[in-house]
């Protein structure tokens, strides 16, 4: 089901939470809305479900107008950071809730419940009761409930925030096969890039409001629109007034750093001279952090263990670096 959001505007007294968002989410796809704490990514996300109203704005499921409708009439499964599971309930109890409260026949329910706690992992601890399950077992049964019901839109609100980082990694690779076999058209809130960029096919980047781009997550990296995209999805340094990425720089002993592929973008960047603040190791890659001789600005490098080897770079080492690659925003803004 595609979900369209057309000129959406929410203000809380002279504060735009929402300033004339138009989003298209397409069938059956994850998408990520990415941002900044405030950038009024929930608030969009509420929208969508009906649990808040937008001052202007049209929201579409599969093309029908559901702007005036109730979030239980949207047809919409939501799951948020910290979720409220019935806690008198066993985990198939509170899974087969939604299906009970709709009247489905006993074998149906017992069907549906079996495929689903299958689904999430849950089903030798079906009889367990929610305070006995960890956080991430607590938010599969959450997913499990919300997708009984066969919603025809999932809106996740950061769904995993509350986790350490291990089991956050863990769920959102489940998260993603999951995706991939059930298809259901998801909406995943997050302000954590490597999040979006692991499990999403397309990304809404959200900032003050306003929405600053969508695209795969290919697209949003190799070619972000602007400064605060390219930014907010990793570590940049400013070499020469141009934001670069860490593995987009290349060291050297010599000013010497000729790129067999260089272009006119990367040739005005020119050879700068830094000195090595600290090298740390990081298993296969080596992250040089290093300060600009010109400015004092520190910025880092990734390199290769191979190459930091061959340049046995020491703390305190006056080195030149170039950045072998530098993105072409289609705006420049801060
Ligand atoms: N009920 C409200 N009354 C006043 N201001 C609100 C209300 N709800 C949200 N806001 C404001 O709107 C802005 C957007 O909030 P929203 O929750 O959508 O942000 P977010 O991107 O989801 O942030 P976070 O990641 O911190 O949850 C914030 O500055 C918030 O303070």
């Amino acid at each position: 089901m595609t979900i369209s959001v057309v000129g959406a505007n929410r203000r809380y007294g002279d504060f735009a939470a929402l300033d004339d968002v138009s989003l298209e989410i397409p069938s059956g796809s994850l998408t990520a809305l990415l941002g900044p704490s405030g950038s009024g990514k929930s608030t969009l996300l509420r929208a969508i479900a009906g649990l808040d109203d937008l001052d202007t704005g049209t929201v579409y499921i599969n093309g029908d107008d559901v702007t005036r409708l109730s979030p239980q009439r949207r047809d919409i499964g939501f799951v948020f950071q910290h979720y409220a599971a019935f806690k008198h309930m066993t985990v198939r109890e509170n899974i087969a809730f939604g299906l009970k409260i709709r009247k489905r026949s006993k074998s149906e329910i017992a069907t549906k419940v079996d495929e689903l706690l299958d689904v999430v992992g849950l089903t030798t601890f079906q009889s367990r009761y929610p305070n006995q399950l960890s956080g991430g077992q607590r938010q599969r049964m959450a997913l499990a409930r919300a997708l009984a019901v066969d919603p025809k839109v999932l809106l996740l609100d950061e769904p995993f925030g509350a986790l350490d980082a291990k089991v956050r990694d863990e769920l959102r690779r489940w998260l993603r096969r999951l995706h991939d076999e059930v298809h259901v058209t998801t909406v995943l809130v997050t302000h954590d890039q490597q999040e979006a960029l692991d499990v999403a096919d397309r990304i809404a980047v959200l900032n003050k409001g306003r929405l600053e781009q969508v695209g795969s997550p290919d697209e949003l990296y190799d070619h972000p629109s602007n400064e605060f995209v390219m930014s907010f999805l990793g570590t940049v340094a400013r070499l020469n007034g141009s934001l670069v990425r860490p593995h987009d720089i290349r060291l050297g002993r010599t000013p010497d750093l000729a790129l067999a592929d260089a272009d006119a973008a990367t040739a005005a960047s020119g050879v700068l001279r830094a000195s090595v603040v600290r090298v740390v190791h990081l298993g296969f890659e080596v992250r040089v952090e290093l300060r600009n001789a010109a400015t004092g600005e520190e910025f880092t490098a990734e390199i290769t263990r191979g190459d930091a080897e061959a340049l046995r770079l020491r703390d305190g080492d006056e080195i030149y670096v170039r950045a072998t690659r530098v993105p072409q925003l289609a705006t420049a803004t801060a």
